[in-house]
């Protein structure tokens, strides 16, 4: 970058901070993620001893077989783990894992089974489940089968009860028109084999114990991974409701339709051989992040559960990040105006932010003159319009960026540098994680030639931030082995 005169020093300077927050930042999520990487949180909960495999408190006797069955965009490391605790004694082990996740593994018996480009079932997803369905139905009474699920299982456990294109059609017209996860997999249940507690019938006699890894606001059971084990409690008209809400009863194909009419209630038998477990949320890695920064910040954990539309999160960060500010400086007069405007922003995005927690926490950091670093997590949603490439992640920091430049001259007191990304590593359909806000990005865009708000239109934030700084604030890092939606860091300091 070449910047004139006064300017290059104070930029440079300044340059350096935003440096040095983006590597904590970095760390913090780093640490989040750790925390809720599978391989961990399976060591931290299950335990085994000769003839008894203890899940977290309570005691399962062992008289035979153990088997291991996965889907989700984490379960190969878990799987891994288990076999680790099972010392030896595990029967058979298979995975279905998005492609691009297999890796070589020396003394393994776990088999891995890739598919699902995207996010999106394919043949090998059938195949896959295939091999799970079979894998279950060998064993024998008394064997116990451990079920691993994750988020992202329910484009790898698929069996459909309609040809697999019209189930695709159904659901990318159904992602399209924002259905919630829960409205998408009340539909998906619906059309399968296998989800809504349907694998629990192939079950003979085991003990099932799923362990899950929750990638949805509030660990809804019967909809993370479309709830394979979990008794389905959807009334059977609920599916075509939906399908009838989004007004789309003349673009869903005519087979979809049929099976969604004639949906019965799917009676689970001998449920209590089932045993569910959720091992791991964004909750636990918000608490890590917690407790990483507050010896250097006055950390809040703001909230485990912002939706809504990407837009609406960023208006609503953007006022919070104005109110923060305005507090900080006079925490004795609060402007009721930008507060009252935060509370209709928060009720937009996630009725349980607590504001007044908030307005407490700016006032504790103003009087001890220590920066805020704010901690939230969720999953945000977009409705992609344009032809361009990004993710819910990069989107939101870019609307961030945009929406706070006009207060740039009052935001030049702080140092203020928002991050979001997306725990699994992989923000949509990119190589990229997440990516940073902050106060003067818009500016040096546009001195770059970039206009933010272009590429926004075209809901192209990849392309923006792969352009801008040459690449500088995207954050990629792979895949994690771990799902637990996005994580959100937001620092606010004095200068
Ligand atoms: N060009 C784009 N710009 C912004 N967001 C996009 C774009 N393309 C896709 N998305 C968003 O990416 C998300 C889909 O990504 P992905 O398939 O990884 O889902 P996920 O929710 O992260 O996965 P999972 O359901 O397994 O947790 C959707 O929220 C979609 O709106
Ligand atoms: O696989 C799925 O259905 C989503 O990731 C939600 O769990």
């Amino acid at each position: 970058m070449v910047f004139i005169g006064e300017f290059i020093v104070s930029t440079e300077r300044s340059d350096k901070r935003l440096i040095g927050m983006k590597k904590y930042v970095i760390n913090i999520f780093r640490e989040c993620v750790k925390s809720v990487l599978p391989r961990n949180i399976i060591k931290n909960t299950l335990k085994f001893d000769s003839k008894t495999l203890y899940v977290k408190d309570t005691k399962f006797f062992v008289p035979k077989n153990i088997y291991v069955v996965g889907f989700g965009k984490a379960v190969l490391e878990m799987a891994l783990e288990v076999e680790k605790v099972l010392n030896g004694t595990l029967k058979k082990a298979v995975v279905s894992v998005p492609f691009g996740t297999r890796r070589h593994i020396n003394h393994s018996q776990v088999c891995i089974m890739e598919a699902a480009h995207n996010n999106i079932p394919d043949q090998h997803s059938v195949e896959n489940t295939n091999c799970i369905i079979n894998t279950i139905k060998s064993m024998e009474d008394d064997d116990i089968l451990i079920v691993l699920i994750s988020g992202g299982g329910s484009a790898l456990l698929c069996s459909p009860t309609v040809p697999l294109s019209d189930k695709i059609i159904t659901t990318k017209l159904l992602s399209s028109h924002s259905a919630t996860i829960e409205q998408l997999n009340t539909v998906r249940k619906a059309l399968s084999h296998v989800k809504g507690g349907k694998l629990i019938n192939l079950v003979k006699k085991s003990t099932v114990i799923s362990l899950i890894l929750s990638d949805i606001v509030g660990d809804p059971l019967s909809a993370i991974a479309s709830g394979p084990t979990i008794p389905n409690n959807d009334s059977h008209d609920l599916p075509i409701e939906i399908i009838k809400h989004f007004n789309l009863l003349d673009k869903i194909p005519s087979t979809v339709l049929n099976a969604l009419e004639q949906n019965k209630p799917f009676n689970c038998l001998n449920v209590e051989r089932v045993h569910n477990y959720v091992i791991g949320n964004n909750s636990v890695a918000l608490q890590t992040g917690i407790e990483y920064t507050q010896k250097d910040y006055t950390s809040v954990l703001l909230t485990k559960s912002l939706q809504g539309k990407v837009a609406l999160v960023s208006k609503f960060y953007s006022n919070l990040i104005i109110f923060v500010c305005h507090v900080y400086l006079d925490p004795k007069n609060i402007n009721e105006a930008l507060k009252n405007e935060l509370i209709l922003n928060i009720s937009k995005v996630d009725k349980e932010i607590d504001i007044d927690m908030l307005t407490r926490k700016v006032i504790e950091a103003s009087s001890n003159k220590s920066g805020l670093c704010i901690l939230s997590g969720g999953e945000p949603t977009v409705k992609v319009q344009g032809i361009g490439l990004g993710g819910r992640n990069q989107e939101l920091a870019l609307r961030i960026s945009v929406n706070i430049e006009r207060h740039s001259a009052f935001l030049k007191q702080f140092d203020i540098l928002f991050f979001s990304g997306g725990t699994d590593g992989i923000d949509g359909p990119t190589d990229a994680c997440g990516a940073f806000a902050y106060p003067g990005l818009v500016d040096t865009a546009r001195f770059q030639g970039l206009n933010p708000s272009q590429f926004i239109e075209n809901n192209d934030s990849y392309g923006f931030y792969s352009l801008y700084n040459e690449g500088e604030d995207l954050f990629k890092i792979g895949h994690t082995g771990t799902n637990v939606m996005d994580l959100h860091v937001l620092i606010i300091k004095p200068n």
